[in-house]
């Protein structure tokens, strides 16, 4: 093959100064908990492994339900293309760091799950942040899970339980897979039930973190080798921000009129349908708006229009010759034929988007979470100041006025 298809396929490291840790934590074994992976700064490791990036096939069965394909076929074709993947990052590596670390809240698109935006999670941690990728269970991810108590039957004799309560040996994961849109269904009593609890979910994992950086001990479900005790005192509570794809663009602002705590939000290429127009007025905080060339439309603009303010900062930016798929890591993952067919890839090399996007993020988080870092000087990129930017939007907003 030649040069320009073997190009090496992966996800992009961070840049920043900080090796990457990455651990799951699941509050509860109810749906109702918080389950979020979390990505932090770490001491460099040589040994540790990386985590997969789809962690297990369940979830590649909920991307065929969510892409109307075949399971059985699709599963092979998934773990074909993808099953070999790694996040750039260290499984369960140590907390590390010599400051308190902002805090970023990560909400994914519909029909995503918590891994799929590893380049974004692992360069703003790289940079120092913690960040708290939300996996959601309000039917809209292409599959998440909890767990439920085994049958009296099949549960292992009480002996062998722990004095800290049931055990995995006595749960059994329960997947919840995406819901589709039923036939005749108007979308915007689902979505807007969905982006609620999509807000509520990001607020949970916020007070769980709260709870962490408290020093006192919390359960986690999910039997990691992390020392959730190395993260007291660890995160910087005041300066707070909330980030999302698409769906989770929507409920970025959902989020921000939900809670203060959130300084200021980030939303890539959001998707407003979900959201009432009623809340418009009441979001009070910064908000970014980083959208790709092709995925906007007059409607949708004009709604984000809607949040601009004289008083309250409220930035645009389009990144020319990307795609909706531009954001997540799949971009990273397939060859430019596969990815421009399945519209994974847009013209531009996928590195160079997610840096645009990534530099331009962090340079208004420093400007809102009134951090002393350097990212400053990315901020001729909040004003689309860059030959790959366009400042504001694309789409003809006339076409709206009809
Ligand atoms: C026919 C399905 N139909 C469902 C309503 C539309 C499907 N669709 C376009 C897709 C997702 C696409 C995709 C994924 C993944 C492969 C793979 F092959 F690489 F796995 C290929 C092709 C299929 C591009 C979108 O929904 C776009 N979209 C997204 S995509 C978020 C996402 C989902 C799965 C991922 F693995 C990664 C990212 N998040 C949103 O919040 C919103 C929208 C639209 C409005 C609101």
């Amino acid at each position: 093959m030649g040069s320009s298809c073997s190009n090496n396929l992966g996800i992009p490291p961070g840049n920043g100064p900080n090796a990457v840790g990455c651990t799951d934590f699941m509050m509860d074994h109810t749906a109702e908990g918080t389950f979020f992976r979390l990505y932090y700064p770490c001491q460099e490791m040589e040994s540790a492994e990386k985590p997969d990036w789809v962690p297990c096939k369940e979830y590649f069965n909920g991307l065929a339900d969510f892409m109307k394909m075949n399971r059985a076929l699709s599963e092979r074709i998934f773990n074909y293309l993808f099953g070999s993947f790694k996040i750039p990052a260290y499984l369960d590596a140590p907390f590390k760091s010599n400051e308190k670390c902002p805090v970023i809240i990560f909400s994914h698109g519909l029909g995503a799950f918590r891994t799929l935006y590893s380049a974004i999670c692992a360069e703003m941690a790289s940079q120092g942040f913690i960040v708290a990728s939300v996996e959601h269970r309000d039917q809209s991810a292409s599959a998440t899970y909890y767990f439920c108590d085994k049958p009296e039957s099949e549960r292992s004799n009480a002996s062998l339980t722990k004095s800290s309560g049931a055990t995995q040996q006595n749960l059994v994961k329960e997947w919840m897979y995406y819901r589709a849109l039923r036939h005749g269904e108007s979308e915007f009593p689902l979505r807007n039930k969905q982006v609620k609890q999509r807000a509520d979910e990001c607020i949970l994992a916020l007070d769980k973190l709260t709870e962490i950086n408290s020093g006192i001990s919390v359960q986690n479900v999910l039997e990691t080798q992390f020392d959730w005790s190395t993260l007291k005192n660890s995160m910087d509570l005041c300066r707070i921000a909330v980030m999302g794809h698409s769906f989770g663009g929507a409920t970025v602002i959902e989020a921000l009129c939900k809670e203060v705590k959130f300084k200021c939000g980030v939303a890539l290429d959001s998707w407003m349908t979900p959201l009432d127009d009623e809340i418009f007025p009441r979001v009070k905080q910064p908000i970014f708006f980083i959208n790709s060339e092709k995925f906007q439309w007059a409607g949708n603009i004009s709604r984000m229009k809607k949040l601009d303010s004289a008083v309250i900062q409220r930035k645009m930016i389009t990144i020319r010759g990307t795609v909706h798929q531009s954001f997540p890591d799949f971009t990273f993952l397939t060859g430019n034929w596969i990815g421009k067919l399945m519209k994974l890839k847009g013209e531009i090399d996928p590195e160079l988007a997610i840096d645009l996007c990534n530099n331009a993020t962090l340079a208004f988080l420093q400007r809102h979470l009134g951090l002393e870092k350097n990212f400053n000087q990315w901020d001729p990129l909040i004003d689309g100041e860059d030959e790959n930017l366009i400042p504001g939007t694309n789409v003809n907003l006339l076409q709206s006025a009809i």
